[in-house]
């Protein structure tokens, strides 16, 4: 049966394989479907070929218009990253030989403390944001730097880009290491609001102001109340890090020893929220799981990050088994890829060792991590009412994936089901079978070049 919506006239009919997740499966293969565009960019429609006849009548198109997908092709939900450090890609790929807080301190710090320059954060900023939606990544989570301008311009950028993107300044009151890269908390508190007061009076369809304290171990007490404050007030999204490193963990024990745990730290500052984020968590205990699941907030789980700093193991099934909801980020630079298909090869691979080392571990299935990347981010972002998958009514947030594309990284020797392409794809695919990307229906890859000169033109003003 056709399900169905008549939110606007109708911009695009596809007829094709469509991949995706819902609450209760996590792969749900619907072929040769059809799925309607309608003109604000939300599905209209999702009916089977077999209901041609009806649908054509009830939303007024003809058997002419529809897209027909390629034999080897599919849509898939687009890709949530729900946590990606956008000054990082200028280092993407290297420095990656040291623990957390000495990383921070040599690589990070100093690399972050340029972005006061504009030219620099333009093409540092068009570049991730190019690269990120290349590699399917429809939504983004992004820390940017304590810079309030350089922020406003990865947020206009992301805009002119069509990215959806959650977009934080960054906060910090406390940098014993490099303290010219640091903020009082007064002026993280005003620029905070600047940042969040310009940003929305920009009116950017898809962009929103994201309240980032970096982690507690660079926020006094006072800051991270102010911040809590600020995001209460406008019902805002929060972003951070917790629990990432042992090191760090300790540090926070000394730093808040009022607090009853890390969790609690940001808890009791009121910034932990059914609109928080946080990454990492590899060393959360069961009560402070307990705690996110009670207040509604979100872990990020970064494999390529904690693999590369060598900071932990995120074990996935137990923060599942709490009912915390759970999406997955590239960390960049943390993480030195910034494509999700490499989050999601690490997150099966990283379950796969703690199912070798631990026989009554459960690893995650390839189905599950599928709906991590995509579902799963859309409910840690509580996004979940608008993106995600392909219920009639939510934005048309999709991949085109052809496992078949010329000189293409897969090769296939038969005529495979969906669940073998998707398969193949996960596993062995890249950008370059990505061949189209939409975001709220609007299709954003390949990147047109008329938009890209009116890119170029928008922002060197
Ligand atoms: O992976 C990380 N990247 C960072 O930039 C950062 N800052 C605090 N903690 C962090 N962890
Ligand atoms: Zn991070």
């Amino acid at each position: 049966m056709a399900t169905s919506s008549r939110a606007g006239g109708l911009e695009r009919v596809f007829r094709g394989t469509f991949i995706h997740s819902t609450p209760d499966a996590a792969l749900q293969i619907l072929e040769d479907a059809l799925l309607g565009v309608d003109s604000v960019g939300k599905i209209a429609f999702v009916g089977k070929g077999t209901e041609l006849d009806a649908l054509t009548q009830d939303f007024g198109f003809s058997p002419a218009e529809i897209l027909h997908l390629g034999p080897h092709e599919f849509f898939m939900p687009g890709l949530v990253d729900t946590h990606i450090h956008a000054p990082q890609y200028s280092y993407a790929g290297t420095g990656l030989d040291m623990p957390l807080l000495e990383w921070l301190k040599t690589y990070t710090f100093p690399a972050e403390s340029c972005f006061h320059d504009l030219d620099l954060a333009r093409r540092v900023y068009t570049q991730v944001v190019r690269r990120t939606l290349k590699n399917g990544t429809t939504t983004a989570c992004y820390f940017a730097t304590i810079h309030t301008d350089a922020s406003l311009l990865l947020c206009q950028i992301t805009d002119v880009f069509g990215q959806r993107g959650l977009v934080g300044k960054v906060c910090m009151d406390r940098n014993d290491s490099l303290p010219r890269y640091s903020e009082t908390s007064q002026e993280s508190q005003a620029e905070t609001c600047r940042f969040i007061e310009e940003l929305l009076n920009k009116q950017y369809p898809l962009v929103k102001p994201v309240v980032t304290p970096r982690f507690a171990l660079s926020c006094t007490g006072a800051l991270l109340g102010q911040l809590g404050a600020i995001a209460k007030k406008n019902n805002l999204h929060i972003q951070s890090h917790i629990s990432e490193n042992p090191e760090e963990v300790k540090l926070v024990k000394e730093l808040f020893p009022e607090a009853e745990s890390y969790t609690d730290v940001y808890h009791r500052h009121n910034l932990l929220t059914d609109k928080t984020v946080m990454a990492h968590g590899c060393y959360l205990t069961d009560q402070e799981l307990d705690l996110f699941h009670e207040t509604g907030a979100a872990l990020s789980h970064c494999p390529n990050s904690n693999i590369s700093l060598r900071s932990g193991v995120l074990n996935v099934r137990n923060v599942l088994r709490h009912k915390v909801k759970l999406g997955l980020g590239t960390d960049v630079a943390g993480g030195y890829s910034s494509s999700m298909l490499d989050t999601m090869r690490r997150t099966l691979d990283v379950s796969k060792i703690l199912g070798t080392l631990d026989p009554d571990y459960h690893s995650l299935t390839m189905e599950e991590v599928f709906r991590l990347a995509t579902l799963g981010g859309s409910q840690a972002l509580s996004m979940d009412q608008q993106i995600g998958n392909f219920e009639v009514g939510k934005d048309f947030d999709a991949l085109r994936v052809n496992v078949k594309v010329p000189d293409g990284p897969v090769d296939l020797f038969q005529r495979d089901q969906p669940k073998v392409l998707l398969e193949k794809f996960l596993n062995l695919g890249d950008d370059w079978n990505i061949v189209e990307v939409f975001v709220a229906g609007r299709k954003v890859v390949p990147f047109s070049d008329p938009s890209n000169l009116a890119v170029q033109s928008h922002l060197s003003q």
